[in-house]
């Protein structure tokens, strides 16, 4: 490494995704004059394009695989460099990529994503999704398959079970109603019929009441089957490395070998025990299986109910897992419970002059009490753009505080073809049972929920076309006392953005 020749830039940000790019734009357009190299081991590089502030928080954009040439030719001080770090010495502040280039930096900032959590890392017959290459070769494997069980709740799950056409699905889940990552049971009461046929809904009666749930027995199943008529077709290829994010499965085919179009069997309240192959149980002593089912799947997995499933494929949509192990070695990161690199109120990690943003780090503040941290989109954006803003701020010796978009947590996003925007705590996390919950629903049409503590708003889950989530931000932001307005707030006779004006 000492007899290696060192290139030497100002800044030198690790990672080609959402977060790396968006934060090599900010310093590029907030130093100009100064050398910035970008570091990826993918081809392309993700860019943000039309860029919608919604509201305060709430913010929409698209994201596009773009050559990096058009970032170099846009800012003439950047250097692009496609090789993946090897190492980082953080002592002599350089990294080593694995074509054997030393990069030293004034300031680095760690930008290197995720990857899926596998349930089993050495299974051929267990697939992650994460990037382009992964969603292909789950495309693939999927053009072949009669049946396939997926486990995990939360984002990928959703949308997978929705989009999946011409293929049973069993979908494994941990809890007691689906989506547990992004929704209450409630929601998930609200949601589970569009899994069912597509039925015109009758004449829709718009009830308000208080927040009740009818939860599945344990180890309970429900089964779902949907005519669909519409079909996607594919585009073109994407690159390998990056995160995958919003409507990804929009350009591709996702479509098993079965005339049935969707399919799904819900198990409930289960993990999974065991996976074995045909040959594995054939040999195994302890045979689980009705013996006629053994050698027509490839693969088995064993739930925790107690059932086992033979099907083509797993999918483990079981989260993700920080890209941190090229950059300990030989340094002395603190690291947080989920594996991602600490970061404190100004993106800086335990280690001098080295920043993290987007998934690869773990927000280690103090969050503001409407604030968690969610490894999507809109946060390794505005983590990139602040981790930009304050690696300027540092080297200028200009004072910078946490950026506001920290102050309220918002997403939106689309699941079941439904909107979804949640605002806040909008599950009540870490609220305790002090507090309250009012629901308006409407079956096939919206479903509103709103939180409550200490008569103030702190969260929300909206889903259809509420139009209500500016208000809500607003009321949420405000902290208005909203006792007396008692469900009212949520009575869909009155224009609650003229009632707040
Ligand atoms: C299937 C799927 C669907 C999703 N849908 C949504 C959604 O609808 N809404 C939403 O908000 N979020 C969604 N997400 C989450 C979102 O995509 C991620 O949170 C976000 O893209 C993370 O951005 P990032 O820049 O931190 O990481 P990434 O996009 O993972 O980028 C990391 C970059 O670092 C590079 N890299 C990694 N290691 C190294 C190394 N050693 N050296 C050099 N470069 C390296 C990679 O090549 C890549 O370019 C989805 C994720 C998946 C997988
Ligand atoms: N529309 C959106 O906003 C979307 C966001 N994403 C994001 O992409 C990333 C990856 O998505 P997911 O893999 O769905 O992660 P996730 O974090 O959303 O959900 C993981 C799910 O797996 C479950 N799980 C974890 N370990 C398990 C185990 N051993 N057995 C059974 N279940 C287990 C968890 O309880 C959770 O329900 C996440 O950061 C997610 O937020 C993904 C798709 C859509």
């Amino acid at each position: 490494m000492a007899d290696k020749k060192e290139k030497r830039f100002r800044f030198v940000i690790v990672g080609g995704g959402i977060a790396g790019v968006t934060c090599v734009e900010q310093l590029s357009s907030q130093i100009p004059s100064t050398d910035v190299a970008l570091i990826t081991a993918s081809p392309h590089i993700k860019a943000v394009t039309n860029y919608k502030q919604v509201s305060k928080t709430l913010e929409e954009f698209d994201v596009e695989e773009r050559p990096s040439s058009v970032l170099e030719e846009k800012f003439p001080n950047l250097t692009v460099i496609h090789s993946a770090v090897k190492s980082l010495h953080t002592q002599s502040h350089s990294v080593e990529t694995a074509d054997g280039r030393v990069f030293g930096y004034e300031k680095l900032c760690i930008c290197s994503g995720g990857r899926p959590k596998l349930l089993t890392q050495d299974n051929p017959y267990v697939l992650g999704i994460r990037d382009t290459d992964s969603a292909q070769e789950f495309q693939k494997r999927l053009s072949k398959a009669k049946r396939i069980v997926v486990v995990g709740n939360g984002g990928i799950a959703l949308e997978l079970v929705y989009e999946v056409e011409g293929c049973e699905v069993i979908w494994a889940v941990k809890d007691k109603a689906i989506g547990n990552t992004f929704f209450d049971a409630g929601a998930a009461q609200f949601l589970i019929p569009t899994l069912v046929a597509d039925k015109p809904e009758s004449a829709a009666l718009c009830k308000r009441t208080r927040y009740t749930t009818e939860e599945p027995a344990p180890g309970a199943s429900q089964s779902f089957t949907a005519d669909r008529n519409s079909r996607r077709h594919g585009s073109g290829p994407t690159e390998a490395g990056s995160a995958l994010g919003p409507d990804w499965h929009e350009g591709i085919v996702l479509r098993g070998t079965e005339q049935v179009s969707r399919r799904v069997l819900l198990e409930y309240q289960c993990e999974v025990k065991k996976i074995f192959t045909s040959e594995e149980l054939l040999n195994s002593p302890q045979q689980t299986l009705r013996l006629e089912n053994v050698g027509s799947w490839p693969v088995y997995i064993q739930l925790t109910n107690g059932k086992t499933f033979g099907c083509d494929f797993v999918v483990s949509a079981t989260g993700v897992v920080p890209n941190t192990e090229p950059f300990l070695n030989g340094n002395n990161f603190a690291l947080a419970d989920d594996g991602g690199l600490h970061v404190d109120d100004h993106m800086m990690t335990s280690e001098a002059d080295v920043y993290a943003a987007g998934d690869v780090c773990t927000a280690c503040w103090e969050h503001s009490p409407l604030w968690q941290q969610m490894r999507l989109w809109t946060q390794a954006r505005q983590m990139g753009w602040y981790a930009g803003r304050c690696m300027a701020a540092h080297v200028l010796s200009e004072p910078i505080e946490l950026d506001f978009c920290f102050e309220l947590f918002s997403h939106i996003t689309k699941f079941f073809n439904y909107k979804v925007v949640l605002l806040g705590k909008f599950n009540g996390q870490g609220l305790g049972p002090d507090h309250e919950l009012l629901l308006r629903c409407t079956k096939g049409q919206e479903y509103v929920k709103v939180v409550l503590s200490g008569g103030r708003m702190v969260g929300a889950v909206l889903i259809g076309e509420t139009d209500l989530e500016e208000t809500f931000e607003n009321l949420i932001l405000n902290k208005m006392d909203l006792t007396p307005y008692g469900e009212e707030l949520l009575n869909p006779d009155i224009d609650i953005e003229d009632y707040f004006d």
